[in-house]
Formats: C-alpha cells, sequence, structure tokens
C-alpha cells in the first residue's frame, strides 16, 4: 500500500469548475513539479508545509468519516504522487464518490483515465503568464473526455488570446469543458467578459474563485 504526501485534508464548497457551489472534501497533497508565477497555494510544496503520509486507507476513511460524496484531490500536484493510480482505485470502487482531479497539464493523462464519469480531470493548460507553458504534455488533449474540463487561468490579455489559439488549434470546442479563470487580482473580470464578447466564445465558461469571494484570497483550509 502506497502513502502519499498530504498537505491538507478540509471540507468545504467546491469554489471551482464544473462542480462548484458543492460540497467537497478536499485532498490535498503536497509538493509541486511546476512554480507557477501566480501560485496561491505555494506553501504546499514548502519545505515548511506541516505535511503528512497518509495511506490509501487512511485518505478512504477520512473521506467516509466527514459523509462528503465529492471528492477533489488537488495540491501541489496530485498526479506526481507515485501509487496516485491506486489511490484513485480505490476511490472509484465506492460508487458513492465522485472523484475530481486538479492537475496541472504537466503529468500523462493517459496512465490514469477510466472509464467512468465518477472521475472528472480538470485539467490546466498553463498561460505565457505562468512561465509553466514549456511543460505542457499537450497529448493530454487526447485523452480528455466530454466529462472533464481544460482550464486556462489568464493573467493577462495575451494569455486569453493564447488561450483561444490552443481552443481553435485541438479543437477544444464540444469535445469537453472549456474554463476561464483570471489570475485573481491580476486580470479584470469585466475585460475578461469583454473579450469573450469579441471572440463569440460560446463554448467557455468564466469561473470566479468563489471561495476566495468567501473567505478572502489568503485562507487556508476553505
Ligand atoms: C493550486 S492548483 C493545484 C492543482 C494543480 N497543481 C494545478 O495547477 O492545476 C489549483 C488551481 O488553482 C489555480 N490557481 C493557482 N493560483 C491561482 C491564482 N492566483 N488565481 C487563480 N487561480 C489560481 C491553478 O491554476 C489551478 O487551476
Ligand atoms: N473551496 C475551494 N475550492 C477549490 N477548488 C479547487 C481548489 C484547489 O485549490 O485546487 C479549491 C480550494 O482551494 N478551495
Ligand atoms: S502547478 Fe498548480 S500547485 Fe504547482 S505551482 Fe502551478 S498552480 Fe501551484
Ligand atoms: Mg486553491
Amino acid at each position: 500500500m502506497a502513502e502519499y504526501n498530504v498537505a491538507e485534508t478540509f471540507v468545504s464548497i467546491n469554489g471551482e469548475g464544473v462542480y462548484a457551489g458543492q460540497l467537497a472534501v478536499f485532498i490535498r497533497f503536497y509538493g509541486c513539479n511546476l512554480s507557477c508565477s501566480y501560485c496561491d497555494t505555494a506553501w504546499a510544496k514548502d519545505p515548511g508545509a506541516n505535511a503528512r503520509t497518509m495511506s490509501e486507507l487512511d485518505i478512504y476513511e477520512y473521506i467516509k468519516k466527514t459523509g462528503i460524496k465529492n471528492v477533489t484531490l488537488t495540491g501541489g500536484e496530485p498526479l506526481i504522487q507515485p501509487g496516485i493510480g491506486d489511490l484513485l482505485s480505490l476511490l472509484l470502487l465506492d460508487e458513492e464518490l465522485r472523484v475530481e482531479i486538479e492537475t496541472n497539464g504537466s503529468a500523462d493523462l493517459s496512465n490514469y483515465q477510466r472509464e467512468t464519469n465518477a472521475l472528472t480531470f480538470t485539467m490546466d493548460y498553463k498561460l505565457p503568464e505562468s512561465g509553466m507553458e514549456a511543460a505542457m504534455q499537450l497529448s493530454n488533449f487526447d485523452f480528455l473526455k466530454q466529462k472533464d474540463t481544460v482550464k486556462f487561468v489568464a493573467g493577462s490579455r495575451k494569455d486569453l488570446e493564447r488561450a483561444v489559439e490552443m481552443i481553435n488549434s485541438y479543437k477544444l470546442s464540444g469535445r469537453c469543458h472549456i474554463y476561464f479563470s483570471t489570475v485573481f487580482g491580476r486580470l479584470s473580470l469585466s475585460d475578461t467578459v469583454d473579450f469573450m464578447k469579441q471572440n463569440r466564445l460560446n463554448d467557455v465558461t468564466l469561473q470566479l474563485q468563489m471561495h476566495k469571494i468567501i473567505w478572502g484570497s489568503d485562507a487556508v483550509g476553505v
């Protein structure tokens, strides 16, 4: 049985993505292979983070104890945890659970995709302002399904333009959910809506990070 490095666990509403507004239990893994310029969770890869190890069973038992059915695996980067495929297999045996993985687009999704709607990926495509675009695994676009999401977190108009280029190049419209988010406080939301209108982005959903609106941008454990 694998052991996983976990930075924090908590129950909240999911602030992002297709399940936004619904209760979710969060497992935030420790460590990340990227270093995005805007990362709001950089503490989860710092040596000073109070990370602990949990086995698959520890994580499953914690989730069940909360009584919450939506599970969000995030981080840090969840898909760099050795053995994470085994954790997914265990969680998906439980038909009550709906598992969402927030991933940074650099890990090979083909290893983790499953034939079930109970597992969804929200995969970032890191735009130029992140400084991490070169790390994107472009073959991942082939493994995303209708239930999954490509998320573009934009910090500038140039980022928004790059997102449109990627949507068009990889013909993402209709193949999966497409979400835009803004780097919190860095790009105007109204300018982003104007950009969506100008470009007739009918297949894009703008998301706000609801937890930051509710508890503020620096709150941890929510
Ligand atoms: C902290 S990351 C963890 C999961 C994974 N490492 C990733 O990047 O997708 C979760 C989500 O928060 C987003 N995010 C991080 N910092 C942000 C910020 N300052 N403003 C808006 N979204 C941010 C990331 O782009 C990602 O979609
Ligand atoms: N409430 C809440 N919802 C979230 N959805 C995705 C999150 C993340 O950090 O990946 C997140 C988070 O940190 N808090
Ligand atoms: S990949 Fe995710 S956790 Fe890692 S630095 Fe970027 S936003 Fe932060
Ligand atoms: Mg977050």
